[in-house]
Protein backbone atom coordinates (compact mmCIF):
# COMPACT_ATOMS: atom_id res chain seq x y z
CA UNK A 1 0.00 0.00 0.00
CA UNK A 2 0.95 3.34 -0.81
CA UNK A 3 -0.06 6.56 0.97
CA UNK A 4 0.36 10.09 0.08
CA UNK A 5 0.17 12.52 2.73
CA UNK A 6 0.14 16.38 1.70
CA UNK A 7 2.47 16.61 -0.71
CA UNK A 8 3.72 19.61 -1.72
CA UNK A 9 6.82 20.07 -4.37
CA UNK A 10 7.91 24.10 -5.75
CA UNK A 11 10.33 24.24 -8.21
CA UNK A 12 11.66 27.95 -8.02
CA UNK A 13 8.56 29.87 -6.01
CA UNK A 14 6.06 28.17 -8.62
CA UNK A 15 4.30 25.55 -6.83
CA UNK A 16 3.61 22.49 -8.49
CA UNK A 17 1.82 19.88 -6.29
CA UNK A 18 -0.06 21.26 -3.05
CA UNK A 19 -1.17 19.37 -0.11
CA UNK A 20 -1.70 16.64 -2.09
CA UNK A 21 -2.77 13.35 -0.57
CA UNK A 22 -3.95 9.96 -1.92
CA UNK A 23 -4.03 6.07 -1.14
CA UNK A 24 -3.37 3.82 -3.39
CA UNK A 25 -3.97 0.17 -2.75
CA UNK A 26 -2.17 -3.15 -3.30
CA UNK A 27 -2.54 -4.72 -6.46
CA UNK A 28 -4.11 -2.01 -8.23
CA UNK A 29 -3.29 -0.49 -11.60
CA UNK A 30 -4.18 3.03 -11.47
CA UNK A 31 -3.85 5.37 -14.82
CA UNK A 32 -2.96 9.55 -13.83
CA UNK A 33 -3.69 11.73 -16.81
CA UNK A 34 -3.92 15.64 -16.96
CA UNK A 35 -2.94 18.51 -18.89
CA UNK A 36 0.96 19.12 -19.64
CA UNK A 37 2.61 20.29 -17.00
CA UNK A 38 0.55 19.93 -13.60
CA UNK A 39 3.12 18.28 -12.21
CA UNK A 40 2.33 13.77 -13.47
CA UNK A 41 5.63 13.31 -13.85
CA UNK A 42 7.04 15.03 -10.94
CA UNK A 43 4.51 12.99 -8.76
CA UNK A 44 6.00 10.12 -10.07
CA UNK A 45 9.66 10.73 -9.24
CA UNK A 46 8.28 11.97 -5.79
CA UNK A 47 7.10 8.26 -5.93
CA UNK A 48 10.36 6.90 -7.04
CA UNK A 49 12.06 8.45 -4.45
CA UNK A 50 14.26 10.60 -8.03
CA UNK A 51 13.29 13.70 -6.15
CA UNK A 52 12.16 14.91 -2.11
CA UNK A 53 8.71 16.74 -1.54
CA UNK A 54 8.92 20.07 0.28
CA UNK A 55 7.11 18.79 2.88
CA UNK A 56 4.53 15.70 3.00
CA UNK A 57 5.53 12.17 3.05
CA UNK A 58 5.77 9.24 0.84
CA UNK A 59 4.71 6.07 3.05
CA UNK A 60 5.49 2.67 1.83
CA UNK A 61 3.90 0.08 3.69
CA UNK A 62 3.11 2.11 6.46
CA UNK A 63 6.90 3.10 6.37
CA UNK A 64 7.70 7.11 5.77
CA UNK A 65 10.67 7.25 3.48
CA UNK A 66 11.99 10.40 4.57
CA UNK A 67 11.93 8.11 7.77
CA UNK A 68 14.83 5.75 6.07
CA UNK A 69 18.86 6.31 5.79
CA UNK A 70 19.63 6.68 2.29
CA UNK A 71 20.97 2.74 2.14
CA UNK A 72 17.51 1.64 3.56
CA UNK A 73 15.40 3.70 0.83
CA UNK A 74 17.32 2.42 -1.91
CA UNK A 75 16.83 -1.13 -0.53
CA UNK A 76 13.20 -0.88 -0.30
CA UNK A 77 12.80 1.08 -3.84
CA UNK A 78 15.32 -1.88 -5.32
CA UNK A 79 13.51 -4.64 -3.48
CA UNK A 80 9.53 -3.32 -4.06
CA UNK A 81 9.52 -1.22 -6.74
CA UNK A 82 10.04 -1.36 -10.64
CA UNK A 83 10.48 1.46 -12.86
CA UNK A 84 9.78 2.26 -16.77
CA UNK A 85 11.12 5.48 -17.11
CA UNK A 86 12.04 7.26 -20.24
CA UNK A 87 15.23 8.29 -18.40
CA UNK A 88 15.98 4.69 -17.54
CA UNK A 89 16.20 2.70 -20.87
CA UNK A 90 17.74 -0.17 -21.66
CA UNK A 91 21.38 -0.01 -21.29
CA UNK A 92 23.07 -0.29 -25.56
CA UNK A 93 26.72 -1.94 -24.19
CA UNK A 94 24.35 -4.39 -22.17
CA UNK A 95 22.98 -7.59 -23.45
CA UNK A 96 19.07 -8.42 -23.32
CA UNK A 97 19.92 -11.03 -20.63
CA UNK A 98 22.01 -8.77 -18.88
CA UNK A 99 19.79 -5.74 -18.73
CA UNK A 100 16.72 -7.81 -17.71
CA UNK A 101 18.98 -9.37 -14.84
CA UNK A 102 20.49 -5.86 -13.10
CA UNK A 103 17.42 -5.38 -10.80
CA UNK A 104 18.31 -8.77 -9.78
CA UNK A 105 21.75 -8.55 -9.59
CA UNK A 106 21.45 -5.28 -7.40
CA UNK A 107 19.20 -7.34 -5.18
CA UNK A 108 22.31 -9.98 -4.76
CA UNK A 109 20.79 -12.60 -6.50
CA UNK A 110 23.81 -15.22 -8.02
CA UNK A 111 24.59 -13.95 -11.63
CA UNK A 112 23.87 -17.61 -13.10
CA UNK A 113 20.23 -17.74 -11.27
CA UNK A 114 19.95 -13.52 -12.22
CA UNK A 115 20.62 -15.10 -15.92
CA UNK A 116 18.45 -18.19 -16.31
CA UNK A 117 15.53 -15.96 -14.59
CA UNK A 118 16.07 -13.14 -17.36
CA UNK A 119 15.61 -15.46 -19.65
CA UNK A 120 12.13 -16.47 -18.34
CA UNK A 121 11.03 -13.34 -18.10
CA UNK A 122 12.16 -12.40 -21.77
CA UNK A 123 10.20 -15.60 -22.78
CA UNK A 124 7.35 -13.96 -21.02
CA UNK A 125 7.25 -11.15 -22.84
CA UNK A 126 8.12 -12.83 -26.60
CA UNK A 127 11.83 -12.08 -26.55
CA UNK A 128 12.25 -16.33 -26.10
CA UNK A 129 16.18 -16.98 -27.08
CA UNK A 130 17.31 -13.43 -27.64
CA UNK A 131 19.36 -12.98 -24.62
CA UNK A 132 22.44 -12.46 -26.53
CA UNK A 133 21.00 -10.16 -28.55
CA UNK A 134 22.28 -5.89 -27.96
CA UNK A 135 19.39 -3.57 -27.81
CA UNK A 136 20.69 -1.85 -31.09
CA UNK A 137 19.23 -5.23 -33.22
CA UNK A 138 15.61 -4.21 -31.85
CA UNK A 139 12.81 -2.28 -32.54
CA UNK A 140 11.17 0.53 -30.50
CA UNK A 141 8.66 -1.88 -29.47
CA UNK A 142 11.00 -4.87 -28.79
CA UNK A 143 12.99 -2.72 -26.43
CA UNK A 144 9.64 -1.54 -24.60
CA UNK A 145 9.21 -5.18 -23.57
CA UNK A 146 12.79 -5.77 -22.43
CA UNK A 147 12.41 -2.34 -20.41
CA UNK A 148 8.97 -4.34 -19.02
CA UNK A 149 11.07 -7.52 -18.21
CA UNK A 150 13.55 -5.60 -16.43
CA UNK A 151 11.02 -3.79 -14.53
CA UNK A 152 9.41 -7.04 -13.47
CA UNK A 153 11.89 -9.34 -13.09
CA UNK A 154 12.33 -9.03 -9.14
CA UNK A 155 8.49 -9.39 -8.53
CA UNK A 156 8.57 -5.92 -7.23
CA UNK A 157 4.72 -5.01 -5.48
CA UNK A 158 4.53 -1.73 -7.35
CA UNK A 159 5.52 -0.73 -10.98
CA UNK A 160 5.56 3.15 -11.71
CA UNK A 161 5.89 3.79 -15.18
CA UNK A 162 5.81 7.11 -16.82
CA UNK A 163 4.27 7.12 -21.05
CA UNK A 164 5.46 3.55 -21.21
CA UNK A 165 4.28 3.43 -24.90
CA UNK A 166 4.84 7.12 -25.63
CA UNK A 167 6.51 6.67 -28.88
CA UNK A 168 5.09 3.66 -30.30
CA UNK A 169 2.40 3.08 -33.08
CA UNK A 170 -1.36 2.46 -31.72
CA UNK A 171 -1.05 -1.14 -32.20
CA UNK A 172 2.50 -1.70 -30.86
CA UNK A 173 1.03 -0.32 -27.52
CA UNK A 174 -2.05 -2.05 -27.30
CA UNK A 175 0.28 -5.12 -27.62
CA UNK A 176 3.14 -3.74 -24.88
CA UNK A 177 -0.33 -2.74 -22.40
CA UNK A 178 -1.80 -5.87 -22.50
CA UNK A 179 1.09 -7.66 -21.16
CA UNK A 180 1.96 -4.90 -18.96
CA UNK A 181 -1.52 -5.40 -17.61
CA UNK A 182 -1.08 -9.74 -17.57
CA UNK A 183 1.92 -9.35 -16.00
CA UNK A 184 1.31 -6.86 -13.53
CA UNK A 185 -1.97 -8.97 -12.60
CA UNK A 186 0.27 -12.30 -13.01
CA UNK A 187 2.23 -11.14 -9.83
CA UNK A 188 -0.32 -9.89 -7.74
CA UNK A 189 1.59 -6.02 -8.11
CA UNK A 190 0.17 -2.59 -8.65
CA UNK A 191 0.92 -0.08 -11.28
CA UNK A 192 0.86 3.68 -11.05
CA UNK A 193 1.01 4.87 -14.83
CA UNK A 194 1.51 8.28 -16.12
CA UNK A 195 -0.21 8.79 -19.65
CA UNK A 196 -1.53 11.07 -22.05
CA UNK A 197 -3.19 8.09 -24.05
CA UNK A 198 -6.64 7.45 -23.37
CA UNK A 199 -6.44 4.07 -25.24
CA UNK A 200 -3.41 3.23 -22.41
CA UNK A 201 -5.32 4.56 -19.68
CA UNK A 202 -8.47 2.70 -20.58
CA UNK A 203 -6.27 -0.68 -19.39
CA UNK A 204 -5.61 -0.10 -16.33
CA UNK A 205 -8.60 -0.60 -13.21
CA UNK A 206 -8.73 3.06 -12.38
CA UNK A 207 -8.41 7.03 -13.72
CA UNK A 208 -7.05 9.36 -12.27
CA UNK A 209 -6.87 13.15 -13.32
CA UNK A 210 -4.52 15.34 -11.94
CA UNK A 211 -5.44 19.02 -11.32
CA UNK A 212 -4.64 21.66 -9.02
CA UNK A 213 -7.18 20.50 -7.02
CA UNK A 214 -5.30 16.89 -6.55
CA UNK A 215 -6.25 13.50 -7.53
CA UNK A 216 -9.62 12.72 -8.57
CA UNK A 217 -11.43 9.63 -10.24
CA UNK A 218 -11.74 9.89 -13.93
N1 LIG B 1 13.59 19.72 -12.16
C1 LIG B 1 12.76 20.74 -12.40
N2 LIG B 1 13.16 22.03 -12.23
C2 LIG B 1 12.33 23.05 -12.43
N3 LIG B 1 11.05 22.92 -12.84
C3 LIG B 1 10.59 21.67 -13.02
C4 LIG B 1 11.42 20.52 -12.81
N4 LIG B 1 10.68 19.42 -13.08
C5 LIG B 1 9.45 19.87 -13.44
N5 LIG B 1 9.41 21.21 -13.39
C6 LIG B 1 8.21 22.04 -13.69
O1 LIG B 1 7.13 21.52 -12.96
C7 LIG B 1 5.93 21.55 -13.75
C8 LIG B 1 5.34 20.17 -13.84
O2 LIG B 1 6.15 19.36 -14.66
P1 LIG B 1 5.84 17.81 -14.91
O3 LIG B 1 6.87 17.30 -15.85
O4 LIG B 1 5.69 17.13 -13.62
O5 LIG B 1 4.42 17.90 -15.60
P2 LIG B 1 3.60 16.79 -16.40
O6 LIG B 1 2.20 16.89 -15.91
O7 LIG B 1 4.28 15.48 -16.26
O8 LIG B 1 3.71 17.34 -17.86
P3 LIG B 1 3.70 16.60 -19.29
O9 LIG B 1 2.35 15.95 -19.40
O10 LIG B 1 3.88 17.71 -20.25
O11 LIG B 1 4.84 15.62 -19.27
C9 LIG B 1 6.33 22.13 -15.10
O12 LIG B 1 6.00 23.50 -15.11
C10 LIG B 1 7.82 21.95 -15.15
O13 LIG B 1 8.43 22.96 -15.89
Amino acid sequence: MLELSKLTKTYGGRTVLSDLSHVFEAGRFVAIMGESGVGKSTLLNLIAGLDAPDSGAVIVDGTAMAALDDDAATRLRRTRMGFIFQAFHVLPHLTLQQNVALPLLLNQENAREGAAHAETMLAAVGLAGRGQDFPRQLSGGELQRVAIARALVHKPALLLADEPTGNLDPETAGGILRLLRAEIKANGAGAIMVTHSHAAAEMADEILILSRDGLKRA
